[in-house]
């Protein structure tokens, strides 16, 4: 959709005043100019003052109007400005969600963009504003020209000839603005990033502790002086350009104005004319600014919506089948074929030739060294990513074949990097399935079986706490938010993927990492009872929590090395093994 259709669409209202009042404030300088000089000549000719009244009533009326317009215009244009950016802002992020995977936010290049685009929520009201303003402009330009040129076409024609260069400049310097933007983005979001990490919760204790504050702070301005530089050039160049501009049009009113003066010295003129004269050279100069100001404007503003465009407009990083399979009921499994993967052209191999099936009904476990490609392979099972080469099949359909959405509707999981959300207890357990927001028994459910009820149910407001000390007031209650541990975090995030009980699949991303070790214990009790009969994922560098799996599987340095059972890859006395030795022996006693 263009910007003028956005815009029409979310605030026809006030852009049909703002038209209006519009084309009232164009002629308004005209139709004072043309009256004034009727006054001045009236008053100097000796006309009745019965006649002149009305005039000057008339003048008043104008001139009110003059006054109020402006501040009518702003109110409403703040309110056009609201309600679309709102709009552009909702569309904006329609489109980040629609990004099926994990590919985009992983693009520098997406990255800048979308800054840009978050900054052009505004460009489609400023586009339509300036728009009906420059319409306004042209109109006021084009009355005080038609005076000008009644009065002296020759002065007229300097006028308008001398208007060419501001228009070529003004452009020019609009061109340069964005060309800067654009070409400062990664540098201002790397001064954002440190930013949000000086004063941000979670990075404020290794701050402190290793004394780095002055540090990110020294980069935060370097960073922030180079964008500085940057802009202070292009504002030197304007002002110069600008300020040569201004010279060069009171040049040609100062030259226009001995020449009218010298007129009404031979009685060419009457005063009024001069009066006319004076009025229409400054209103055609400044409404002719405004028209190489707002054609700039417009310019930087299509230029800055381009980005947003194109965000919009973004293809989905992976195909997305036009005509997808329905996402079968999971009762063969899930294997992946051959599969190679990569996180980029230029990066090296991640998952090399990864052939291992996961059966229907069965727990498996993942296991080994860090930067194996275990977490690499959970990521391609939900289908954060495609395989570079090879395939991955849910009961030999390949995902590539499935609805994203759908497939992950299937899916519970504890991500390795799983989320603790500023919300409260509910909200935080009730975002792995929304409609559960409705029904609480289920959301105490899922706490009870990752054993965070009693957590949650002893907090100041129950499952309606705010979990976070920055949003405290947020949960209605005194104020007093509250910061789990870790562990009880990594509950909380149980108790999300439980919340989906009926999932095909789970998948555990070292789900018990920040447990003490009887929870540990409670949990992988809890988790086997749980998996028993269900398909499942488990990764842990635990391996003690693996002993009941009914399949391991080992990757090393991206391909699987061993497969078998906990008492089979004993005997095989491979890596498994060995891992599980060297761990076995950290437990025991001399
Ligand atoms: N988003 C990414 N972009 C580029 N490379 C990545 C990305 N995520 C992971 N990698 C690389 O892929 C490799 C495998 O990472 P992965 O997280 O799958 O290992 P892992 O076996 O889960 O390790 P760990 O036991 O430490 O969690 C690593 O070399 C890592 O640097």
């Amino acid at each position: 959709m263009s910007a003028a259709g956005l815009a029409f669409r979310e605030a026809p209202a006030q852009l049909g005043l703002l038209s209006v009042i519009a084309l009232v404030g164009a002629v308004l300088p005209v139709a004072v100019t043309w009256l004034t000089k009727l006054v001045i000549d009236s008053v100097t000719g000796g006309t009745a003052i019965d006649v002149l009244l009305p005039i000057a009533i008339a003048l008043a009326v104008l001139g009110a109007l003059t006054a109020t317009l402006p501040q009518i215009t702003q109110y409403l244009s703040a309110e056009a400005q609201r309600r679309i950016s709102r709009a552009a802002k909702d569309r904006l992020y329609q489109a980040v969600n629609r990004f099926p995977g994990l590919g985009r936010f992983e693009d520098p290049q997406f990255l800048n963009q979308l800054r840009l685009a978050e900054a052009a929520d505004s460009a489609p009201a400023q586009l339509t504003i300036a728009t009906v303003q420059l319409v306004k402009n042209v109109i006021t330009a084009l009355g005080l020209f038609g005076s000008l040129y009644v009065i002296t076409p020759f002065i007229a024609g300097i006028v308008l000839v001398a208007a060419l260069p501001t228009l070529l400049a003004e452009l020019a310097l609009a061109k340069r603005r964005v060309k800067t933007t654009t070409r400062l983005s990664p540098d201002e979001r790397r001064e954002l990033f440190y930013q949000m990490l000086l004063s941000d919760e979670r990075a404020s204790q290794e701050i402190r502790l290793f004394g780095s504050g002055d540090f990110l702070r020294g980069r935060m301005m370097r960073t922030m002086s180079g964008i500085h530089s940057a802009r202070r050039a292009v504002d030197r160049r304007e002002l110069v350009v600008q300020s040569g501009l201004e010279l060069f049009a009171a040049v040609v009113a100062g030259t226009g104005l001995i020449w009218a003066i010298l007129a009404a010295g031979r009685g060419e003129l009457t005063a009024g004319d001069i009066a006319l004269f004076m009025a229409a050279v400054a209103g055609v100069q400044i409404a002719v600014a405004g028209i190489m100001s707002l054609l700039a404007q417009t310019h930087e503003q299509l230029m800055i919506f381009d980005h947003y465009t194109a965000v919009l407009g973004a293809p989905p990083e992976m195909p997305v089948a036009e005509h997808p399979v329905a996402t079968p009921e999971l009762r063969r499994g899930i294997m992946f074929e051959d599969v190679w993967f990569r996180y980029g052209d230029d990066l090296p191999w991640v998952l090399r030739g990864v052939t291992v099936t996961v059966p229907y009904g069965m727990a498996v476990g993942l296991v080994g060294k860090n930067g194996a490609g275990k977490s690499t392979v959970v990521k391609l099972l939900c289908r954060m990513y495609d395989p570079t080469k090879g395939r991955i099949t849910w009961d030999g359909v390949d995902l590539r074949d499935l609805d994203p959405a759908r497939l992950r509707d299937r899916i519970g999981a504890v991500f390795q990097d799983f989320m603790s959300y500023d919300l409260t207890a509910e909200e935080n357990i009730a975002l792995g399935d929304l409609t559960a927001l409705k029904d609480p028994d289920r959301i105490t459910a899922a706490a009870v079986q990752a054993d965070v009820h009693d957590v949650v149910e002893h907090l100041p407001n129950g499952y309606r706490t705010m979990l976070s000390r920055m949003f405290a007031e947020d949960d209605g209650s005194d104020g007093t938010g509250v910061v789990l541990s870790g562990g009880q975090w990594q509950r909380l995030a149980l108790a999300r993927a439980f919340l989906r009980a009926d999932a095909d699949l789970l998948i555990l991303d070292e789900p018990s990492a920040g447990l003490d070790p009887e929870a540990e214990a409670e949990l992988h009790a809890r988790i086997s009872t749980l998996r028993e009969g269900s398909t499942s994922v488990l990764i842990s560098h635990r391996l003690g929590t693996l002993r009941d799996a009914d399949l391991i599987v080992v990757l090393d340095n991206g391909t699987v090395t061993e497969t078998g059972t906990h008492t089979t890859l004993l005997a095989t006395d491979g890596t498994y093994a060995h891992l599980f030795t060297t761990q076995a022996k950290g437990y025991q006693t001399e």
